[in-house]
């Protein structure tokens, strides 16, 4: 008893801080735990070998918290209590979450089953691991020899101690050195848990052999929860029946007391039925132990493989069905003995197959409202009830159809009723013709694979009013809508056959487009990347749906189609290729550009300020608007989103449209949510806000050349500063600092990364930003100023000029100051030579 003693003091007082404390810095000391501490990764807490292991290399320092731990088993379940509440041990020990209390609590817990099962022993027929019923097993195993030798041992221990316990003491520390040392090498041998194992479930350490596949079989009845014998493993009381053979060199080699069975080793994990269940939940269900997850896992996912790939075979056979069955179908409208015959062909395969998917009560409740539709020619009146639905169809081609009820089989034959009612009724609307030409091709695709036209009692769940198959009514298969309106294709220059192309085509005067990917949305507009049928080249082309727009609009609209033509030479404004204007619809083919200023500064949003690249692009930009500007045009809508890189080049688009609707407040309000008002002027705000409550033909607004300036100020400052000048504030907010003169603008020296702005920058955005129209600079100004065009001086500029100064200075003695400044302007003037 000297090194496993439990003194009757030490029983009597519970462990305090200071034992719990050394226990697991003890524990931390032995040379297995520290071989064990990658297992650090894998969840679940520590198993008993650790414990052990810390018992018999450092029993000394151990023995205080084995006081402890034996005055908890003392008190009886409530050490039981202890161990099986993590939480509660969690409060303590794992709050620090620290190694030291994992330590803890894995000691604790690890001790806690020993005693727990020590204390059920004296007092139940509970195994050392406390087998209960109603307990989960112990994911720790165990050879039973030894449970059986050690529980024994141990519990005498405690209860004969004055016998001679030390000689049992001995063995059991000689039978638990065995058993780690055996585990120790299994563990390690055990590494190639895979880390999505962890996402089954809480892993749980385990110290049984590793086993593979080639080297387990499971007995056939497998599947029955309590078939599962463990040969050489788990305990003769193991209710659970678990089954696994081991590999007999293996075995041989790492425990040669293991029983090892021979039998049954053909069976295989791939004939697993795992139902629901992922592994883990398969291993807890069947009580089997953890070392079994990695095998149990691999015969998961290998079944998981296999069934991924059925599945998408399965796919593919679909989509080569459905493709046939539209084929099919879609020669079949013009040929009423081909249709007739493949009707009967399918109904064929209806019987044959089961229907997979169930149809949605909304599909149920749409196609009743097609059947009752009087665009159809039909009335009907549907009738639920909760065994069988009625419908009956007062028309003379539709005596009676019976729908069965969805409750009943699940499943409702929508292709079959679509497929009795002729979509081509002259009085069937176009959009409805559309609606069911749709929901019946992806019934036709479904249908082509699916069937199913008898319900689970075999009857058919559709008929005509007769037991013979009903008489099909044609249907005819509308051709897809390519393109909003006809087209006459001009003759293609280009040789391509745009009439085979899947995608979407648009005609704008006889040219076809087709649509190759979505450019951008404007209030007003979408705008496509398109491909010519005439020459094979790429356009941006806008389409603006005049539906929301008065005809004033519509005439601004073309009032400024009309602009775009006139500028149409300039090399600074997007080239406008045709546009056609049709049923209310108007269509631009433009010049495409490979990407807006917008884009470009979001791309570059949070990265240092590059000063030449604000210089570069206010340049750019500048140069946009002065060609504008010389042609008398206002934009009136300057924004980054609105200057479009063409092969490098900046090209400004969309001026004149948006602006050419006389209603600015409805563009303004809603431009809000994607911030236009950001850059707009304040007279133009101001203007608008004060023509609220005048009569409409006293509405007047002030946008003006001027405010193409404060615009291009507004774009400056956000390349500089990241937002323009008044982002910071929001909706309304935003418009009423934009008009209130008191809110003034601020123009920090650095950017908010830190960054220093060039005081000719700032010069630059204040003589934009002006609030005066009259006092802001002109696109000249701007383009000449000392941040566009900065003035670069050599040395021997400066050199002359001191000694230019110096040697007029003692010439004249005396110099006033106006003399010093028309030097200045002179000197200024003359550095005009020094442009960049
Ligand atoms: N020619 C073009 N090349 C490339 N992209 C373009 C072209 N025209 C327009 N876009 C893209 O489409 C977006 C919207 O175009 P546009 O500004 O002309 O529409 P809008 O309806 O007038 O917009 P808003 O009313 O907001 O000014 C542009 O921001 C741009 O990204």
């Amino acid at each position: 008893m000297a090194s496993f003693s439990v003194r009757s003091d030490t029983l009597s007082r519970p462990m305090n801080r200071g034992e719990l404390d050394t226990l697991p810095r003890t524990l931390a000391t032995n040379n297995r735990l520290k071989e064990d501490s990658d297992d650090e990764n894998m969840l679940g807490p520590p198993q008993l070998s650790n414990f052990g292991s810390a018992l018999l290399s450092d029993k000394e320092n151990i023995e205080p918290g084995l006081q402890g731990l034996h005055n908890k088993m003392r008190l009886g379940k409530s050490f039981g209590v202890l161990a099986d509440s993590p939480k509660l041990i969690g409060k303590e020990g794992m709050s620090n979450n620290n190694k030291r209390s994992k330590d803890l609590y894995g000691t604790l817990s690890n001790a806690a089953n020993l005693h727990t099962t020590t204390y059920s022993e004296e007092h139940s027929d509970s195994t050392m691991f406390g087998n209960s019923k109603d307990q989960q097993q112990s994911m720790t195993t165990f050879n039973p020899e030894l449970q059986a030798d050690l529980g024994k041992s141990y519990s005498s221990t405690l209860d004969n101690r004055d016998s001679n316990s030390a000689s049992k003491l001995k063995n059991l520390q000689q039978a638990l050195k065995d058993e780690l040392s055996t585990r120790g090498s299994r563990r390690r041998n055990r590494r190639f848990i895979s880390s999505r194992l962890s996402l089954l479930g809480p892993a749980k350490r385990a110290s049984s052999a590793t086993a593979t596949p080639d080297k387990i079989g499971i007995s056939e009845d497998f599947n029955d929860s309590h078939s599962f014998r463990t040969s050489g493993v788990a305990s003769a009381e193991n209710n659970s029946g678990y089954n696994v053979f081991y590999d007999p060199q293996q075995e041989a080699s790492s425990s040669p007391d293991k029983i090892v069975d021979y039998k049954d080793t053909n069976a295989s994990y791939e004939n697993i039925e795992f139902g629901e269940l992922n592994p883990y939940q398969f291993l807890k269900k069947h009580n089997l132990p953890t070392t079994e997850l990695p095998n149990i896992s691999r015969a998961y996912f290998e079944q998981q493989k296999g069934q991924n790939r059925r599945t998408a075979l399965r796919k593919h056979t679909l989509t080569k069905d459905a493709i046939h069955g539209r084929l099919t179908t879609a020669s079949l409208s013009n040929s009423p003995f081909l249709r007739q015959n493949e009707i009967l062909r399918r109904e064929d395969s209806f019987t044959k197959r089961e229907p997979r998917r169930k149809i949605s009560e909304g599909s149920v409740n749409c196609i009743s409202k097609a059947f009752s539709s009087p665009v159809l020619g039909v009335a009907s009146t549907i009738e639920n009830s909760n065994n069988h639905t009625k419908q009956h169809l007062h028309d003379d081609k539709y005596e009676a159809v019976k729908i069965p009820n969805r409750s009943s089989t699940g499943y409702f034959p929508k292709r079959e009723a679509l497929s009795n009612i002729n979509i081509n009724n002259s009085n069937a609307s176009q959009p409805l013709q559309k609606k069911l030409k749709y929901s019946l091709d992806g019934i036709e695709d479904r249908h082509e694979n699916r069937g199913g036209l008898e319900n689970q009692q075999g009857d058919p769940i559709l008929h005509h009013n007769s037991s013979a198959l009903p008489a099909r009514k044609h249907v005819e298969i509308l051709e897809p809508v390519r393109s909003a309106k006809h087209c006459s294709p001009k003759p293609s220059t280009a040789g391509s056959d745009f009439s085979n192309r899947k995608r979407p085509l648009v005609c704008v005067n006889g040219t076809e487009y087709e649509k190759l990917e979505l450019l951008g949305r404007g209030g007003t507009s979408k705008v496509y990347k398109v491909k010519s049928s005439a020459n094979n080249k790429v356009y941006a082309l806008k389409r603006v749906s005049f539906d929301e727009f008065d005809d004033s609009s519509v005439d601004g609209f073309k009032g400024e189609i009309e602009l775009l033509k006139k500028l149409e030479t300039k090399p600074r404004v997007v080239r406008l290729i045709d546009h056609e204007m049709d049923s209310g619809i108007l269509y631009l083919v433009m010049e495409c550009g490979d990407h807006d200023l917008s884009q470009t500064l979001a791309q570059r949003s949070g990265m240092d300020l590059d000063v030449e690249f604000v210089r570069y692009h206010a340049q750019e930009m500048l140069k946009c608007v002065q060609v504008v500007h010389e042609a008398g045009i206002v934009h009136s809508d300057l924004k980054p989103a609105n200057f479009v890189f063409v092969k490098g080049i900046l090209k400004i688009i969309d001026f004149g449209i948006a602006n050419a609707v006389p209603d600015h407040t409805v563009n303004i309000y809603r431009e809000t949510q994607i911030g236009t008002p950001n850059y707009m002027a304040p007279e133009a705000l101001v203007a608008m806000n004060f023509t609220q409550d005048q009569p409409a033909d006293q509405n007047k607004w002030k946008v003006g050349k001027p405010s193409d300036i404060w615009s291009c100020g507004c774009i400056i400052y956000q390349m500089i500063y990241g937002r323009p000048p008044y982002g910071g504030f929001q909706g309304q907010n935003r418009l009423l600092a934009i008009m209130n003169p008191e809110v003034k603008i601020v123009y920090p020296e650095k950017t908010p990364s830190g960054d220093i702005v060039p005081k000719t920058a700032i010069d630059t955005m204040k003589a934009c930003l002006e609030r005066e129209p009259d006092k802001r600079w002109t696109v000249y100004e701007a383009l000449s100023g000392p941040f566009v065009k900065p003035i670069a001086v050599t040395h021997f500029f400066i050199r002359d000029l001191i000694k230019n100064s110096v040697k007029y200075g003692f010439n004249q003695r005396e110099l006033s100051s106006d003399k010093i400044e028309e030097l200045a302007d002179d000197v200024w003037h003359r550095l005009a030579d020094f442009r960049l």
